[in-house]
């Protein structure tokens, strides 16, 4: 038997799996790392974290498999999204990686409107938004600029990553997409956008597709992790792209609903003609020549992840969630908003915080839970309505990410979408569409729809209950309406963060 491995660069821990040419996941392994948040609205990763991280999860899966080095073919990898890593001329990290949840660029994102105008649109097809790579870039270029000469090449997450395993630097197309310095549809970096805002177009580095094959891994690399030097490595692509590719959105109407840190909402796109205007972000796809649109909730899984270390260190996420089952959709009248970090989809916004709305006496720890897991789904909603208001069906969504391993909240998933929720057998989608692109890259497959058609297995199937759909819509419009009603308060607020 042969194997390929998958690597998900997230934003919580990295997850390795092994999986085998008949696409059963043989092992699987995660490593977890902090955030660094110095200030409110900063999000930071030491990337020296990720590659420990990742030695240490890919150890583990070949010592629990006790797969032979040799049969391991290929390896590929997904990542956190826009998230800068600044290297200078002897390949050394110059600062802690800034992040895609990281909001301190507003300033930045002004300028880049005000210097490219409608240009920024039509050239990278997505609005300045303070997640993506750009403005962060500008923000080290102003208020670190000793640490920015000394920059030679910037890369994101997962290109560290691959680099360190590989020593060759690349950067794929569906995540220098989420830079705001690629030319989305002609697929080359936008010399146009770097003259305009002062950046050396040098410090770009080389494109690939998520399908290239960028070498092999290094001798060192080989011991550390059991691995063969021989192993073939794949580009990868963006956590979003891979993950579309782990829950077959390849064609069609098809959608995926992640939930990681992040929540994302994501439809394919079979060319680059698609106008949404920038209301949703548009990529390029892991998949050669297409793209998908996607909203995206920067507080999701991490909302949850928040109200758990705060209200309820000592619970599971299973035992937490419990109470999912045997309270009403409302929690007895309580609403979240799940603003933690800002927002992005419908609302981008680095000021907003979140809400509970109608605390009452009687509300116990299950209703403020049921409430959290219910803000994060409303605003995933959002993304869905904007997708369907473009005129896609959105019937069915395929389900994936941390959030995907509890089946109450895939059920309300379903009742608040009004849409049929799919699970697959591993809700690892990201780290899965990494292994494929392995499997494609090895020639196991002609192409990634092949290859999804063996390795990807809807496990179960939540249909939405017509009733609660009912009271959910009622609900969700009063979630829609907390936004416009909070705004002005947190920004009075805002100082005294
Ligand atoms: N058993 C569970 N049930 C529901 N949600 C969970 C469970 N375990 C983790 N999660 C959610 O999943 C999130 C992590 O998802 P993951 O896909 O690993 O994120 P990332 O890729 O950003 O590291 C956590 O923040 C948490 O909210
Ligand atoms: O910023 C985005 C997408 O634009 C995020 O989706 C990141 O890519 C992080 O993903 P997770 O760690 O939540 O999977």
């Amino acid at each position: 038997m042969k194997y390929v491995l998958g690597i998900d660069l997230g934003t919580s821990s990295v997850k390795a799996v092994l999986v085998n040419d008949a696409g059963d996941v043989s092992a699987e392994a995660t490593a977890a790392y902090p955030l660094i948040q110095e200030e409110s609205g900063y999000s930071e990763q030491d990337p020296d974290e990720w590659v420990k991280g990742t030695l240490l999860a890919v150890r583990s899966v070949m010592s629990e498999s006790g797969v032979a080095a040799e049969r391991v073919e290929g390896m590929s990898f997904s990542g956190q999204m826009h998230g800068l890593v600044l290297l200078d001329r002897d390949r050394k990290v110059i600062r802690n990686a800034i992040l895609w949840n990281d909001t301190r660029t507003t300033a930045q994102c002004r300028t880049i409107e005000q210097v490219l105008g409608d240009r920024l649109l039509t050239i990278t097809r997505n609005p300045a938004l303070e997640g993506f790579t750009l403005p962060k870039l500008l923000w080290v270029k102003e208020h670190e600029p000793e640490l920015y000469a000394r920059a030679d090449v910037f890369v994101l997450p997962k290109d560290y990553l691959r680099y360190r395993l590989t020593g060759q630097i690349a950067m794929d197309l569906s995540d220098a997409a989420g830079t705001l310095l690629l030319d989305v549809g002609a697929k080359r970096w936008s010399a146009e956008i770097c003259e305009a805002l002062g950046v050396d177009s040098a410090v770009c580095p080389p494109l690939v597709e998520s399908s290239d094959e960028v070498g092999t891994i290094t001798a060192q690399v080989a011991e550390q992790t059991g691995l063969s030097p021989a192993t073939k490595v794949f580009a990868g692509g963006a956590d979003n792209a891979c993950g579309a590719i782990g829950a077959g959105i390849l064609g069609g109407e098809a959608t995926m609903c992640s939930i990681g840190t992040s929540g994302v909402v994501l439809s394919y796109e079979t060319d680059g003609s698609a106008d949404y205007g920038g209301r949703v972000h548009f990529f390029n796809h892991g998949q050669k020549d297409a793209f998908y649109a996607m909203g995206v909730t920067l507080a999701a899984g991490y909302s949850l992840q928040w109200f758990r270390e705060t209200f309820a260190p000592a619970v599971a996420f299973d035992s937490l969630l419990a109470p999912l089952g045997d309270t009403s959709p409302g929690a007895k009248g309580l609403l979240f908003t799940p603003y933690l970090a800002g927002e992005r989809t419908p609302h981008a916004d680095a000021v907003i915080r979140g809400s509970f709305v109608g605390m009452d006496g009687a509300h116990e720890l299950g209703h403020f839970t049921r409430a959290v897991v219910e803000g994060i789904t409303y605003s995933l909603r959002e993304s869905v309505d904007i997708l369907r208001a473009s005129g896609k069906r959105v019937s069915s969504i395929t389900s994936i990410g941390g959030g995907a391993k509890n089946e109450h909240w895939l059920q309300l998933q379903a009742d608040v979408f009004g849409a049929e929720v799919v699970k697959l057998t591993t809700e690892q989608g990201p780290a899965m569409g990494a292994a494929m692109l392995a499997a494609v890259g090895c020639g196991w497959f002609g192409s990634l729809a092949e290859c999804a058609e063996r390795f990807i297995r809807p496990a179960k199937t939540f249909q939405p209950n017509a009733e609660r759909q009912k009271q959910y819509d009622e609900l969700y419009s009063v979630y829609c309406d907390v936004y416009a009603a909070t705004r002005p308060l947190n920004e009075r607020l805002a100082k005294f963060r």
